[in-house]
């Protein structure tokens, strides 16, 4: 019997990943096994513990909330989360991983209170490797490699989303499509590689300017569109001027070993109620085309009728 509960306790000991028994205030009644340095920082101090007395209000709050659901639904419940050495108090920050962890965590209630209360089994699995890779993934399939834009097929998909709230809450919704001015001279003179270095360059620019919520997207070649939402035709022709100028001034001296500032030429549109995706990016692209027509370095915003 002695020799069953000290194997029993030492394959607990060894378990991997660490394991929490997690009471319904919030102490850190346990902690069983994740004695790997490469993984887990080592939370054994933890114990007897509050999760308001160690980690930051809001992800106490969040860690409790968890541990409610879990005790309401009486199932297993699985959730990730990320989790830094400086969130929780107390830990040896010199041992263990520096980088913030991915957890996925697999909690499952306890059939029989603890202490009183009721608890659950707080499993936490270091997944940092997967989500670093599904990061990467997503950036792969999103973002323009050469720029960091984001990619045609992102836009596309991000029109389809606006569109359908558009129609359903008729959130003001503007694109933009600029072009750069004589791109083909920045070839011929200074190389492909310098005209790259002034598109990536121009989309760092671009990106200072716009909002959290604007989606600047590589349309193709020298060509880019920005997906503009909460934004009438008239803010989105504002937004368009400002760009415009600030990419007109910009020098791109760094890129190109000389003095030289490139224009644009752009044509907005904003979605109205008998738009498909089609006609919205149609307009744009008429407007863009009568800005080249027109001499260039301009915005042309085009309405619906
Ligand atoms: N360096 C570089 N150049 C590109 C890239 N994609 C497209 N281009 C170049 O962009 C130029 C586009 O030329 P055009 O379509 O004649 O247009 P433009 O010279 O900008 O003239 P307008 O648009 O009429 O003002 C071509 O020289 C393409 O090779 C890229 O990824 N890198």
């Amino acid at each position: 019997m002695k020799q069953n509960l000290e194997l029993l306790m030492e394959m607990l000991a060894a378990l991997p990943d660490p394991v929490f028994i997690l009471s319904e205030s919030g102490r850190y009644v346990a902690l069983i096994g994740g004695h790997d340095a490469r993984y887990y920082h080592d939370g054994s101090h933890l114990v007897n513990f509050s999760l308001h007395d160690v980690l930051p209000k809001e992800l106490a709050d969040w860690f409790l909330e968890q541990i409610r659901q879990t005790i309401e639904e009486n199932r297993l419940r699985t959730v990730e989360y990320a989790l830094g050495a400086h969130d929780v108090k107390g830990l040896e920050l010199a041992e263990g991983p520096e980088q913030d962890i991915w957890f996925e965590g697999r909690i499952q209630p306890l059939s029989n209170p603890v202490d009183g209360e009721r608890a659950v089994v707080w499993v936490a699995r270091n997944i940092t490797e997967r989500h670093n890779m599904q990061l990467q993934l997503k950036n792969l399939a999103e973002l323009d490699e050469l720029t960091g834009a984001y990619n045609r097929r992102k836009l596309m998909e991000a029109l389809e989303e606006k569109f359908a709230e558009f129609k359903r809450y008729h959130h003001p919704t503007s694109l933009m499509i600029f072009d750069l001015d004589h791109f083909k001279q920045v070839n011929d003179r200074f190389g492909h590689i310098a005209g790259d270095k002034v598109l990536t360059a121009m989309v760092k620019l671009c990106k200072k300017q716009l909002r959290q919520q604007d989606l600047l997207c590589r349309y193709g070649g020298e060509e880019f569109a920005v997906l503009l939402p909460n934004t009438d035709l008239e803010e989105a022709t504002q937004l368009a001027e400002r760009l415009r100028k600030t990419i007109g001034q910009y020098d791109y001296h760094k890129e190109l070993g000389q003095a030289y500032s490139i224009t644009v030429s752009a044509g907005v549109s904003a979605l109205c109620s008998k738009d498909k995706i089609e006609s919205l990016i149609k307009r744009a692209d008429d407007g863009l085309y009568q800005a080249k027509a027109s001499g260039r370095n301009c915005v042309i915003a085009k309405s619906d009728n």
